[in-house]
């Protein structure tokens, strides 16, 4: 059986790490009780809260956090019609919060997922674990068979190359799930009882052109290195597809990492995912996905950015065109798609204007 941890008692780090260059990004339709849980490991960090749904209700934020909240009225202003590419009514809208924020890095995680415990018993801290992550190099090029090798008691195995032992720059962090895993709705429907009770300590650099279905429920990422390929697409109210926001940025923030030799990791940490969203719905969200992805894969594992492309913004804008000549003939919905990734990057642009040397000298 997996309980979620008891963080009753465990005191407040007033000096947590990267303290003021970090942002948690948290999606919301409803209150946010569960922070109350987080508080010893979140409560010292500035929290964005994306308020969907409808804009006049009050999201009910507990004593002693730090905040902006944003809701579609606030999306709406500061956008203007830019504000088409942010969906409604879908937790895609967690990436306004990644475009609004000025930190460093971004910590994004779901308002059902709870402190987890590791087999010892001990409350996950999982925001330290993915700034260890994304704190440390990534390599992409070559398997380490014993996993992470710049942990404490790892290292590189014999014949691990020592000319790429350095390893790369870190850009995100995937964690994953105990409890309610974050399967698709076919998979839900077939398995209702399952529960993920394994606790793996491991953390992985995902290869080099090796894609992953990355899940935006507990996510982290260096918002300097690969924060403009972060748009979760066009999901919910209005679109013919939903539950798919956070692999479409998955599939496009790898492409972009591997050809920038920018590093993926997987695995550690954990939180604890405690509420099973209906199936059935899910299953309308999902479905055109399911087999849209058959062509959608193949489609990024061929995906060849020019070599003229050494910005985030210039892979994407790259990546925005491939879509619309080679995806638009599975359906419409990715002519709109590749035409809204254009708008992210140029709503992305006006709110991260680049530092001048000006700027960057004051
Ligand atoms: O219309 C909505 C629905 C939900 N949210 C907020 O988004 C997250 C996730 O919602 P929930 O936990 O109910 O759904 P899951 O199926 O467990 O989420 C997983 O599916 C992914 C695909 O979207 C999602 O990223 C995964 O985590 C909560 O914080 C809701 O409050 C919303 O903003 N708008
Ligand atoms: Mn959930």
């Amino acid at each position: 059986m997996v309980e979620p941890a008891n963080t009753v008692g465990i005191p407040v780090n007033h000096m947590p790490q990267l303290k003021d260059e970090l942002d948690i990004v948290i999606p919301t339709i409803r209150n946010l009780d569960f922070l109350e849980m987080w508080r010893p490991f979140l409560q010292p960090y500035h929290l964005i809260i994306v308020q969907d749904g409808d804009p006049s209700k009050t999201i009910a934020v507990p004593e002693g956090f730090d905040y902006e909240l944003y809701n579609r009225n606030d999306i709406n202003r500061i956008l203007g019609p830019k504000a088409s590419c942010i969906s409604f009514k879908d937790s895609a809208c967690r990436c306004f919060g990644y475009m609004v924020s000025k930190k460093k890095y971004i910590f994004t995680i779901d308002d059902d997922c709870f402190v987890a415990k590791d087999p010892s018993g001990k409350a996950v801290n999982a925001l330290e674990q993915h700034i260890k992550n994304l704190l440390c190099p990534s390599s992409p090029f070559f398997f380490n068979t014993l996993y992470d090798p710049y942990r404490e008691g790892a290292d590189f195995v014999r014949g691990y190359p020592f000319s790429l032992r350095e390893g790369v720059s870190t850009a995100v962090s995937h964690g994953l799930w105990l409890n309610i895993p974050d399967y698709d709705a076919p998979t839900q429907l077939v398995k209702p009882k399952e529960r993920n009770t394994r606790y793996v300590d491991a953390v992985m650099t995902i290869p080099k052109g090796t894609l992953f279905p990355m899940c935006g429920m507990n996510l982290a990422f260096d918002r300097e290195l690969i924060g403009p390929a972060m748009y979760f697409g066009l999901m919910g109210d209005g679109q013919p597809i939903g539950r798919y926001d956070d692999m479409w940025a998955g599939w496009c923030i790898k492409v972009i990492c591997d050809h920038l030799s920018l590093g993926v990791k997987t695995g550690l940490p954990y939180i604890y995912h405690s509420k099973a969203s209906n199936p059935f719905v899910n299953l309308k969200k999902e479905y055109k996905g399911i087999f849209w992805q058959e062509e959608i894969i193949p489609f990024f594992q061929n995906v060849k950015l020019s070599k003229e492309a050494v910005t985030v913004q210039q892979c994407y804008i790259e990546l925005s065109k491939m879509v619309k000549e080679k995806l638009s003939s599975l359906d419409p919905y990715f002519d709109k798609l590749a035409d809204a990734m254009v708008t992210w990057i140029e709503a992305w642009d006006e709110l991260n204007p680049p530092a001048t040397a000006a700027t960057a000298k004051a």
